[in-house]
């Protein structure tokens, strides 16, 4: 086995990923290569000829999509053979037919993760963060209830990740106003 780790920051958008995984690198002791899950693959899509453009992600069909999330899986397997990785990602996503997961059982089997972490805040500031923010966020048209379900079911999906890969399952709450206590935690859970 690989002295190397891969660990996986899961969290829904706005909830503070960017902010807090940035915090915590420069905290820790230990170095660490971050890779956001979705530019991976879309790296891997176009390496493959599937995609120009990150719109064009999501005309590709499901059975290719599968194909290509275990490719960059693969590919980050590969990057944790000289170092450790965190992978940021999200453990559910939604569509109009339901919650897709992030983390499907060959995507979790590929990375292989040594820990799971999660992290949440309260739904309104989740919808506040989401609003903050320039990008097109999922969450902000969620709504606050929406975001509530939102997160139970990433919360599921992603201990289904620590039951079938054997990881660890943090839950590390992001509170506002304290981005650097979580990012505290984080690296805590990370080198622990
Ligand atoms: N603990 C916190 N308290 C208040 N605002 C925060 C906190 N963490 C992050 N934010 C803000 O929330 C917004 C979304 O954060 P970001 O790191 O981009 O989230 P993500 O990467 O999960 O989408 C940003 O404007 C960021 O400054």
């Amino acid at each position: 086995m690989s002295e190397y780790s891969v660990n996986i920051v899961v969290g829904l958008s706005g909830v503070g990923k960017g902010t807090v995984l940035e915090e915590a690198m420069m905290l820790a002791d230990e170095d660490y290569k971050v890779v956001n899950y979705g530019d991976r693959m879309f790296e891997t899509a176009k390496e493959q000829g599937l995609a120009d453009h990150r719109d064009e992600m999501k005309n590709i069909d499901t059975d290719t999509y599968k194909e290509i999330q275990a490719d960059a899986a693969e590919s980050i397997a590969e990057d944790a053979e000289d170092q450790n990785i965190i992978v940021e990602t999200h453990a559910a996503i939604k569509s109009p037919y339901g919650y897709i997961p992030g983390l499907p059982k060959w995507v979790a089997e590929g990375l292989d993760p040594s820990k799971i972490i999660m992290l949440d805040a309260s739904s309104e500031a989740i919808y506040q963060r989401s609003q903050e923010a320039d990008r097109d966020r999922d969450t902000e048209k969620a709504g606050i209830e929406g975001i509530t379900e939102y997160r139970e079911t990433a919360k599921q999906m992603a201990s289904a990740v620590s039951i079938l890969t054997g990881a660890y399952f943090q839950i590390i709450e992001n509170k506002d106003g304290q981005a650097e206590k979580a990012a505290e935690e984080l690296v805590e859970t990370l080198q622990g």
